[in-house]
């Protein structure tokens, strides 16, 4: 059975300069849901991350959030109160401080209003520590607790980034391209961490690694020219004609993904 829509995206319309990037998107998530958004180049996949997180603004459409306090209208919010609301957003490159422990870097995401050595130097509580532990259990980082977040692999600095993230309770997880350089374990790994994190919270993904997808997508949304082409069952849209010719036909060329 369908639940309330956590977010709903109508007729979005973001423009560059004239240049429509989105037209006319729409997008829907239940409470929940480990959603794909895949589809060629430039079809406007970040732009509609931004536009959800309030990086940018849309021209035309409307964007609502059901957050913890009810629905609310973000189309118009700006970026930091839409994290506030609790969409969080990550990026490509980690945004990790690369030297400090592991354990230091997850201690700075969950205090967000204290400086950085303020909350260095403030002893955690005990009910701190545990969700520090739960953390780095779930982002599978408990042995490197004390390692510098520099020294970690790529693959490692990535989960440590999604554990940032989570320390500030998100209800939506915005990624891009999350698995991008990882190795295949790295990558499966990531798969899995996204299947605990949706037990708890709604996870957007832009990803080109199609075997990724194909592997842990339940829901896909396949946009074209800004547009909307299709959304369903990675099946629905791996047997869909015009996925396939405007954008599966492309994988043949030069630049075959997987
Ligand atoms: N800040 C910007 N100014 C001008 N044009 C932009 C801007 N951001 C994106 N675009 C253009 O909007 C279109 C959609 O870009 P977007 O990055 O959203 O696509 P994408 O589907 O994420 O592509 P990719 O898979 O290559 O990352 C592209 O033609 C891009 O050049």
């Amino acid at each position: 059975m369908s639940q309330a829509p956590i977010l709903s995206c109508e007729e979005v319309t973001v423009a560059f300069d004239g240049f429509k990037a989105v037209q006319g998107m729409s997008l829907s998530l239940e409470p929940g849901e480990l959603r794909f958004l895949i589809g060629p180049n430039g079809a406007g996949k970040t732009t509609m991350l931004d536009v959800i997180c309030g990086k940018v603004k849309p021209v035309a459409g409307s964007i609502s959030f059901r957050s913890r306090t009810g629905v609310v209208d973000i189309t118009k919010r700006k970026e930091h109160k839409i994290a506030e609301l609790g969409i969080g957003r990550k990026f490509q490159t980690p945004s990790i401080f690369a030297g400090l422990s592991v354990m230091e870097n997850l201690e700075i995401a969950m205090s967000q209003n204290r400086s950085v050595w303020a909350t260095l130097r403030a002893s955690l509580t005990s009910r701190e520590r545990a969700r520090i532990d739960e953390e780095l259990a779930l982002i599978g980082l408990g042995d490197e607790r004390h390692a510098r977040a520099g020294l970690l692999s790529h693959g490692q600095k990535q989960w440590l980034e999604i554990g940032m993230m989570l320390m500030q309770e998100p209800e939506i997880l915005l990624l891009d391209e999350p698995v991008a350089g990882m190795t295949d374990r790295e990558t499966d790994k990531t798969g899995e961490l996204l299947r605990e994190i949706v037990k708890r919270r709604t996870v957007v993904v832009v990803e080109h690694d199609m075997e990724f997808v194909r592997n842990f997508a339940s829901k896909v949304t396949v946009m074209h020219e800004g547009k909307l082409l299709k959304d369903g069952t990675m099946d629905e849209v791996q047997s869909d004609d015009r996925v396939a010719e405007v954008y599966l036909g492309k994988r043949r060329d030069a630049h075959a993904v997987g």
